[in-house]
């Protein structure tokens, strides 16, 4: 059984003070200002009205939306959030024997992005890819039945809804139905690929100098997070579009929305049309904070690169095709500078002016 060293693992809700390996540095932590200003707002979508492609084509740049009108029952929400605090408030031990098999990403651990940081966060994380019996059996050995129900219920209604997110997004950019399924993403995504990030922010007893989780972009196509009520820690990198120089903008909770986010592979089949968000996770002294994430991507398969009509339009395609897990390799070696190394040259200047 793969076992991870107690050691190198710190019981963060434990913690009275914030040791050297979670200390943070000022500068990595005040890389741009953090404010809120009226232009900061994030935009609100419902995304049953009428206008929904054309709301959501007016926030291409920003890379991250709220979804109203989505349709996934808030019972189940709560119901989900409700059994990952339970995951959570596992003791270490019994979580540690969760650790991902070889060849698997499913289990608990620290995130690929945490190896490209010399600080730890302040945080936990489980990953679960496809069915999560193996990982809830390990930890609940008599007691998994409800929590695997829960999950395999969140992931055909997040499915759902990120079918109907893409094909709204894809019209927002001109395509037709008809040239959807021509084009593939949507009916692909019958066999698409999906993983489930569930994250744990404990109460930091030095907010100021911890990390939740580190800025970063999602590879996936689209992120649909949902976050608990009450406490604040998304951030998204907002630079330019109006509202001044770099700076990160919080994302709060907002009861009853689903918080999109725009990923790193939705950026290459849009030809950069959209861009994916740079985001990050901060603590609260008071609060637990948990977020569960949903990555959507392509079957492992298929190539993901800019869709043809979008190429036409006096632009040349900006990115090479990728696949998901050729993509994520890439991130394993390269991280934040994978996007640009997949990035062709050769954009005309007429659609830069243009566009
Ligand atoms: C499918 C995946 C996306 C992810 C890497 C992973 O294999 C499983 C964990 C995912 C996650 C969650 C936290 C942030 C992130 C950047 C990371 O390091 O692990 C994402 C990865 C990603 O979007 O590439
Ligand atoms: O917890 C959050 O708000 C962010 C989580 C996140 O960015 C991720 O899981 O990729
Ligand atoms: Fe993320």
């Amino acid at each position: 059984m793969p076992s991870l060293s107690h050691d190198h693992y710190f019981d963060l809700s434990s913690a009275l003070h914030v040791p050297d390996s979670h200390t943070w540095p000022t500068s990595s932590l005040h890389d741009h200002p953090t404010a809120t200003g009226e232009a900061d707002a994030i935009p609100i979508i419902d995304i049953s009205g009428p206008n929904a492609a054309s709301l959501i084509a007016a926030c291409r740049s920003c890379g991250v939306f709220y979804a109203t009108g989505h349709g996934v029952p808030a019972r189940l929400l709560h119901d989900v959030e409700l059994q990952v605090r339970r995951l959570f408030s596992l003791p270490l031990h019994r979580k540690l024997l969760a650790a991902p098999c070889s060849g698997s990403v499913s289990g608990y651990g620290r995130p690929p992005l945490s190896s490209f940081f010399p600080k730890l966060m302040w945080s936990e994380g489980f990953t679960l890819s496809g069915d999560p019996l193996p990982v809830a059996s390990k930890l609940w050995p008599h007691d998994y039945s409800r929590f695997c129900e829960l999950i395999e219920e969140y992931y055909k209604e997040m499915k759902k809804l990120a079918e109907r997110l893409i094909k709204l997004m894809l019209l927002s950019l001109g395509l037709d139905e008809d040239e959807m399924d021509r084009v593939g993403p949507v009916k692909e995504l019958l066999r698409a690929t999906d993983v489930l990030q569930l994250n744990s922010y404990p109460a930091c007893p030095d907010p100021e100098r911890a990390m939740g989780m580190a800025a970063h972009t999602d590879s996936a196509l689209l992120t649909i997070l949902h976050q608990s009520d009450g406490t604040d820690g998304l951030q998204v990198l907002r630079d330019g579009e109006g509202s001044g120089p770099a700076h990160w903008a919080g994302v709060p909770p907002l009861p009853g929305a689903l918080v999109i986010i725009v990923g790193d592979l939705f950026q290459i089949l849009s030809n950069g049309r959209f861009q994916s968000s740079r985001h990050r996770a901060a603590v609260s002294r008071a609060d637990h904070r948990v977020s569960i994430a949903y990555f959507i991507g392509p079957p492992e398969d298929v190539k993901i690169g800019p869709v043809g009509s979008l190429v036409d339009q006096g632009r040349g395609p900006e990115y090479r095709p990728v696949t998901w897990p050729e993509y994520l390799g890439i991130r394993a070696h390269l991280f934040d500078s994978a996007l640009a190394s997949v990035t062709l040259c050769g954009m005309t200047e007429d659609a830069e002016k243009n566009d």
